[in-house]
């Protein structure tokens, strides 16, 4: 019997490859980062070939590092960065242009024109979103108008669109396959979430062929299996899904109301909310967390752009700090942020304000702020930028948290785990294993492959590491909360071309 499930998880700054054995333990872990372009302020692309090289190339070194071979593999979980949108030739596998990127703001403009031809109504019916440059959509319809001749290949049917998962799934068989699966498909724009087709009348109101669209499908089942040049023998390639709906599912959040908050680049808060979509009031989307067995789960989401990345500015930009971890240690040095809020709204607002055209700002400084309350502050705005979601999702779900489980690379961080379960007044709970994305594609393919038999298997595997209670009084977090809403007021509509 094989050993191993094998997930990819395929981020949006590095590709990972992990190898869980059936305790839902990682045996081998191997990753690589990847160049980020920023051609223009505001833009951010990918080269697709260097997605596909750098993930081949991890899954390799993760099957080295333990002498694995393909026989060894039961299965592959695909987990990947969302709504990155790619297009290429059918018969070359050239991309036309490389992967735009899910926080890539070039398509805003488009979108509000959207919006002022009232469609805003009728995309949240059908794709249970926002109109909003963050989807893929408008970046197909970016490429097809941009891209000399890509419209009129796109009509001929010479050209391919897919999200990270399907350029990996296309590549990895060789061109065989050209498949999504219902959760990624749900962040397109142009997928309808309650007949799970593609949508025509959106379609045609971006112009974008249907012969482009890979054939939706569940999140666990088998696709196809690798062509053999690639691990010296076939493996099936069982399960597919955005990261942060694999990460819901690695957090073993099966039952209605369970919720996860991934701290990653950016951070996501999802809630399962059973197998009706639920249309928030308050500025979450909805999406699809996965389909299996011809059931679909859905989730209220809430989408924030720039979390961990605060960190990496803190690191990079203004070089502050030597590394993300050691926010933790500086943010202690202070008491408090001196009244100092950074609303690292560096690409726009997403929920639940989702304001295009926000920009970041540092507000209430005096001249005894220092680098300490800086870092504090920026570490603090990942917390209340997640309270703001979790406001939302309580008053659309009518539901009242008993808890929050938390993963992704801060949420390692004590002291912002701390400051969420104090700012949300609620408990955090971390488990044992935070990379529930790359467990969440793992668990996805091993159920469909018959190394796990269902999920009651995923829950006993999941273990806490440690909770977090909260342990400041009310009249302190009201404080606070209050001049965050402030804060946040500053940012709104700073990079609108008319002021
Ligand atoms: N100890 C830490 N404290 C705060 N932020 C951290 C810490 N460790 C990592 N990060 C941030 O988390 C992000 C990486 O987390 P990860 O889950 O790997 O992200 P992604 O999957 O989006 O690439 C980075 O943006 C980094 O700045
Ligand atoms: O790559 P991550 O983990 O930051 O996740 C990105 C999201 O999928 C974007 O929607």
């Amino acid at each position: 019997m094989a050993k191993y499930v094998m997930a990819l998880d395929s981020g949006t700054t590095s590709n990972r490859c992990i190898l869980f054995n059936e305790r839902g333990e990682m045996c081998s872990v191997a990753q690589k980062e990847f160049t980020q372009h920023f051609p223009k302020p505001g833009w951010v692309e990918h080269e697709p070939g260097e997605i596909w090289s750098t993930q081949l190339a991890v899954a390799r070194e993760a099957m080295t590092k333990i002498g694995a071979s393909a026989e060894d593999i039961a299965a592959i979980g695909i987990t990947n960065q969302r709504e990155t949108t790619i297009v290429w030739d059918k018969n070359t596998g050239q991309p036309v242009y490389p992967a735009i990127v899910w926080q890539c703001r070039r398509t805003s403009e488009y979108c509000d024109s959207l919006k002022e031809k009232g469609l805003t109504e009728k995309f949240r019916e059908k794709t249970g979103l926002v109109i909003d440059a963050y989807f893929s959509g408008t970046k197909v319809k970016w490429i097809l108008d941009h891209v000399e001749g890509a419209r009129e290949r796109a009509e001929k049917g010479m050209l391919l669109f897919g999200t990270v998962e399907t350029w990996l799934i296309w590549k990895l068989t060789r061109g065989a396959v050209h498949v999504t699966d219902y959760s990624n498909a749900s962040r397109t724009m142009l997928f309808n979430i309650n007949t799970l087709e593609w949508d025509e009348e959106i379609l045609k109101e971006l112009g974008i062929p249907r012969s482009m669209l890979p054939q939706a499908r569940a999140s666990s089942e088998i696709y196809g299996e690798t062509d053999p040049s690639f691990f010296g023998g076939r493996i099936p390639i069982a399960g597919a899904a955005g990261d942060q709906q694999a990460a819901l599912f690695g957090q073993a959040c099966f039952d209605q109301g369970e919720a996860k908050n991934t701290y990653g680049t950016g951070c996501f808060l999802l809630m399962n909310t059973g197998s009706k979509p639920v249309f928030s009031k308050n500025g979450l989307v909805t999406t699809i967390g996965w389909g299996i067995g011809g059931t679909i789960t859905y989730a209220l989401e809430g989408s924030i752009f720039v979390a961990g990345a605060a960190l990496q500015w803190l690191r990079d930009e203004l070089r502050l700090i030597d590394s993300a971890a050691d926010s933790e240690y500086f943010a202690q040095r202070v008491k408090d942020t001196n009244g100092c809020y950074v609303v690292p709204a560096f690409t726009g607002l997403g929920a639940p304000y989702w304001d295009q055209y926000a920009r970041g700002t540092i507000v209430g400084l005096t001249r005894g702020v220092n680098k300490y309350h800086i870092i504090r502050a920026t570490l603090e705005s990942l917390a209340y930028q997640v309270n703001d979601v979790l406001e939302a999702m309580k008053a659309d779900s009518g539901m009242d948290l008993s808890s929050l489980k938390v993963d992704g690379g801060a949420s390692a961080n004590d002291f912002l785990m701390q400051t969420q379960a104090d700012l949300s007044s609620a408990p955090v709970n971390r488990p044992r294993c935070v990379e529930t994305t790359a467990m969440g594609a793992a668990y996805l393919a091993g159920l469909a492959a018959g190394y796990w038999k269902d999920i009651e298997d995923v829950k006993r595997n999941w273990a806490t590491d440690k909770i977090f209670v909260p342990a400041i009084d009310s009249e302190k977090r009201e404080q606070m909360l209050e001049g965050w809403k402030r804060a946040v007021a500053c940012s709104y509509g700073w990079a609108r071309k008319d002021g």
